[in-house]
């Protein structure tokens, strides 16, 4: 497997893999997977739910600028990101800088498929959970479409197979995935 130059950013809706198809690119890669939603819960001793209820949104978005930081100045690695990470420019700069981004690109009606059975969203908590995810969606779109990359989901392709497109995405970025000899002798 090439060797990777970069910490692979996932971006994208709730719903959309970040987390599931992260994981398993990181697999293919033979790196390390890191969620900033994982590591904001582990070092707040909460869950989202309660960070969002007890301390509001704004210090989560503190945190999870932090943690981002941290991460993307760790070795490269797959990083995914909470689904509203890539909307703030101070975010994006940071990615920017020393990561690419890859939106995983999922139209409404996938993402509400795969969040409407959790209650682990705080912000799907509303008295209509679809409207609220549309609202989100179209709001959302501008900022997701500046990432570096963009795969499409679909019902009909695995987390496997999402991962697997993940990669040929990044091989069209030579500065990102670099082949080393022993990959040009396989
Ligand atoms: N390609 C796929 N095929 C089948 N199920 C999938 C696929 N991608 C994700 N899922 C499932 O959809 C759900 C949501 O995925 P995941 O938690 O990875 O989304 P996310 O983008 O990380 O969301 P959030 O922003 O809330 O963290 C999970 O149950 C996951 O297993
Ligand atoms: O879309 C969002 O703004 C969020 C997505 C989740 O990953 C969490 O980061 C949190 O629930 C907020
Ligand atoms: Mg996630």
């Amino acid at each position: 497997m090439p060797q990777l130059n970069k910490t692979v950013v996932m971006v994208g809706m709730m719903g959309a893999g970040k987390t599931a198809v992260g994981t398993a690119v990181a697999r293919l890669l033979k790196v390390p997977f890191v969620d900033s939603d994982d590591e904001i819960v582990k070092a707040a001793s909460r869950s989202i739910a309660e960070i969002f209820e007890r301390d509001g949104e704004p210090f989560f978005r503190d945190r999870e600028f932090e943690v981002i930081g941290r991460l993307l100045r760790g070795t490269p690695c797959v990083l995914s990101t909470g689904g509203g990470a890539f909307l703030s420019e101070r975010n994006r700069a940071q990615i920017r800088a020393s990561g690419i981004s890859v939106w995983l690109r999922a139209d409404l009606e996938l993402l509400w498929q795969r969040v409407r059975h959790k209650t682990t969203r705080p912000l799907l908590r509303t008295a209509n959970p679809h409207e609220t995810l549309r609202t989100l969606y179209e709001a959302r779109l501008p900022a997701y479409e500046m990432a570096d990359l963009a795969v499409d989901a679909s019902p009909d392709y695995s987390i496997e197979q999402m991962a697997v497109r993940v990669v040929e995405a990044l091989k069209t970025r030579p500065d990102v995935l670099a082949e080393t000899a022993k990959d040009d002798d396989a």
